[in-house]
This record gives structure tokens, sequence and C-alpha cells, in this order.
């Protein structure tokens, strides 16, 4: 970056402060104006310099304690992390030096740390690239670390902190033909069937955008829907559809798609991305519980959740989140899936999924709603489709997918899915 970029840096500075200091998400950021005063060229170098500070955040603040007697404030520190990603990324130590120490400088309250900040960027980059490297992966904070050590154990943990450093390749859903789309893009077919392309660019610039040949949509995130099986034909309601990756999938399937989500703005999304790939679905804007048309033959609940799975190309999540919003929505989604259980015809199949690492997102909903309903059933049957590997499959019979897992294809976002089937004779 260019001694000219002081506005992407300070809009970076920005992000990172509101992100770890008032808990706000990256996209609630951008989607409230955060990048617009910048120019175009500024706004993806702000996006990338905070998502890679933040990706990196643990291994920065551990190469920046030698040189800090106490943590400074947070304005200074936000800083500091930025200069260490830059400098340990090979950028020229003069210009990102001088354009941290004039932040730090803008402000009254800081203005005093600007030696400090000076000699301590000057110490980073002579450590360079070379310090950066011999440095630990970074850990995940704390209050998520635990309950995933808890639930997966120490070495699954690592591999997941090895996937969220990492970040993710670009995952597309073809249409109609994976092997032309891998073709037209230049990437390859994963085992499950998703496209997926390992270099970075502009996605509306890649063949097939215009035309709709594809939509993005990670690979663990594409197989909820391909447990349904052949849904030619058949009603079906996708409970959460926003942004509509799955109500896709179920349209280009041959589904008769009723589309419900509570969110308007998110709901326009599933309308322009409908008509992008020339498909058809009904769409609704109502909360779940508020929409109460019956008959279904599937039900799709990809419930609101900790998207503790998306972590990989939302690293804000864990500085910005804290776990104290989770009990509401584990509440929730027990809730939502008996709603969703009301909505079924008789014999009809719920499948139930979420983005998140946590069982109580996850195995433990499906164990509790087994007890709950003691007819219905859980389709261990219906996850015995291409890619899926058996020690993916769990006890109560859904299908955990890791990022950890495929760590040579370049990882999967964390999701759970399982197929529960209500049983004949209904329940309400
Ligand atoms: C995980 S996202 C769904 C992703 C979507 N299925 C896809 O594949 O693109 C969850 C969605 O649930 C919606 N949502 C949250 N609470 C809801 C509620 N009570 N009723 C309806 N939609 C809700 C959110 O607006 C969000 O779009």
């Amino acid at each position: 970056m260019k001694q000219t970029g002081l506005p992407a840096r300070r809009t970076a500075h920005h992000l990172l402060m509101e992100i770890t200091g008032a808990g706000r998400l990256m996209h609630e950021l951008i989607a409230g104006g955060a990048l617009t005063q910048l120019a175009n060229e500024d706004r993806a170098r702000a996006q990338r310099l905070a998502t890679e500070a933040l990706r990196g955040l643990d291994r920065a603040d551990r190469m920046l304690k030698p040189y800090l007697k106490k943590t400074p404030p947070d304005h200074v520190m936000n800083a500091l992390r930025l200069g260490v990603i830059e400098l340990c990324s090979g950028e020229a130590a003069h210009g990102v030096v001088n354009a941290y120490v004039e932040i730090v400088g803008r402000n009254k309250r800081t203005q005093a740390m600007k030696g400090l900040t000076n000699a301590v960027l000057r110490k980073i980059a002579d450590e360079g690239q070379a310090g950066w490297e011999k440095r630990a992966v970074p850990l995940t904070p704390g209050w998520l670390r635990q309950p995933l050590v808890a639930a997966w154990g120490r070495a699954a943990v690592a591999g997941m902190e090895a996937a969220h450093f990492a970040g993710a390749p670009l995952d597309l859903t073809a249409k109609t033909d994976p092997d032309a789309v891998a073709k037209a893009t230049g990437g390859t077919v994963l085992p499950t069937g998703s496209v997926r392309l390992m270099a970075q660019g502009q996605v509306s610039a890649l063949p097939g955008y215009e035309t709709g040949d594809w939509w993005v949509q990670d690979a663990a995130a594409a197989i909820p829907v391909k447990v349904l099986g052949d849904v030619t034909g058949l009603k079906v309601l996708d409970l959460c559809a926003a942004p509509g990756g799955k109500a896709l999938q179920l349209a280009a399937g041959g589904a008769d798609v009723t589309a419900v989500d509570m969110s308007a703005r998110r709901m326009a999304r599933v309308s322009e991305n409908l008509a992008r790939v020339g498909l058809t679905a009904q769409t609704h804007v109502s909360d779940a519980f508020a929409f109460e048309t019956t008959g279904f033959d599937a039900v799709l609940l990809d419930a609101p959740c900790s998207a503790t799975g998306t972590i990989r190309r939302h690293p804000d999540l864990p500085y910005a989140k804290d776990g104290s919003e989770f009990g509401a929505l584990i509440a929730q989604q027990e809730v939502m899936i008996d709603h969703a259980l009301g909505l079924l015809k008789p014999g009809g199949r719920l499948v139930f999924c979420t983005c998140s690492l946590l069982p109580d997102e996850g195995e433990v909903q499906v164990e509790e709603a087994l007890a709950r309903h003691p007819d219905l059933r859980v389709d261990r049957d219906a996850l015995n489709i291409p890619g899926i590997a058996p020690e993916w499959l769990t006890e109560e019979g859904g299908l955990r997918l890791r990022p950890d897992y495929w760590p040579d294809l370049g990882g999967m976002d964390g999701f759970y899915l399982a197929v529960l089937t209500k049983p004949p004779s209904a329940f309400h």
C-alpha cells in the first residue's frame, strides 16, 4: 500500500475499533456506510486490511507483546495491529510506520503515544515476515475456544484455527452443470458437487455470472438441500431463506418453493438472486412464527444461529461477539423446529440446519426434538449422498461438518444438519 493509502488505513482502523470495541459486525458496519466515503479501490483495501488484521489478531498481539510494557489504549493497539499486518506482509516500512503514527497522533487522547507507536513498529519492521511466520497459528478468543475444545477436543480446534487463519476459497453452486461451471471458471468440482476456485477475484467478473449459471455458496452450505434428493414438483418451504442460496438450489431442482424471511432488506437479495439465475419462488417477508400455511412436503429450516461455522470468511465474529446472545438463539431454534414441524404435511421431511460449531445449536437440538416428539424419526439414509465421509455422521443421526475437514482441499464452513420425518398421523 502506498503512502497515499491513509484513507483506507484510517477506515480499516475505524472498522477494527467498532468491531473489537463496540461489538459491531463487519457486514453491519459496511451496510451502515462505513466505506462510502472512500474511493472504490480504497474500499476493498480497507476491508481487506481489517479482515487480515482480525484473522491474525492473536498473532499480531503476541508479536507486539515483547515491545509493550503494558497494553496501550484500544486506539493505539489497533493501529499497532494494523501496522504489524502490513509490515509482515512486506509493505514498505516507511509508509506504514508514518501512517499509523499519524492515526495515533490525530486522536488527542493518544497523541502522546506517537513516539511509542513509531518505536514499536520500527522493531516489528526489523522482525519482518520471518518474525511473523515463526509465530503459532492465531488462537480463537477464549470465550469461544473453551466450548469448542469441550465439544471437539484440542487437536480438532487446532485444525479449525488453521482453517480460520487460512480463510476460505470461493465456492460456487452450479444451476445445472458443475463440470461446465468448473471449466468456464477454472475451478474444480468438489466431492459433494460444488465448484471451488482457489484464486479470489471479483465475483461479478467471473464467466457465467451475467448468465446466471451459478451462485456463490460455501460447499458445506450446499449440503442441506442435497439431502432432500430429487425435489421435482415438491412443495418446499424455506423458512429462513435470505440471502437465498438454498432457495435457489431448491428452485433449480424443480421444487415449488416458498421462501420466507423476516428481513425485507435481505429478502430483496433473494429476489435479485432468483432474477439473476432465472429461477422463481414465492417470497414472503414474514416472521417465521407468523407464517402459518401448512401442508408442505418438506421444510428447510436454516435457523438463525451463532454463525460460528463461518469464521473463515467472517473473522470479525469472535471479536464482535462474546457468546452472551447465543442462549436466546438456542431457545428460539427449539421453538422454530416445532413450528416448522407443524407446517409439514403428515410424512413430510424437515431439514434442520445451522452454520454453527456449537452442539447446542445442532446435535443437542435434534436429540431434544426427538425426545419432545416420540413419533418423530431421524432419516439417516438421506445423508448417504456423494462426498460425505462416514465419520461426519453423528450419533443422533445428523451430519456434522467442520472447518478442519477437507484440509487438503481448502476446508469448508462449519455446519450441522439432520433430516427429521414427521409421522404419517401427524402431531402438532
Ligand atoms: C442463516 S440465515 C439463512 C441463510 C439462507 N437459508 C441461505 O441459504 O441463503 C438466517 C436468516 O434467518 C432470518 N431470520 C431470523 N429470524 C427470523 C424469524 N423469526 N423469522 C424469519 N426469518 C428469520 C434472518 O433474516 C436470516 O436471513
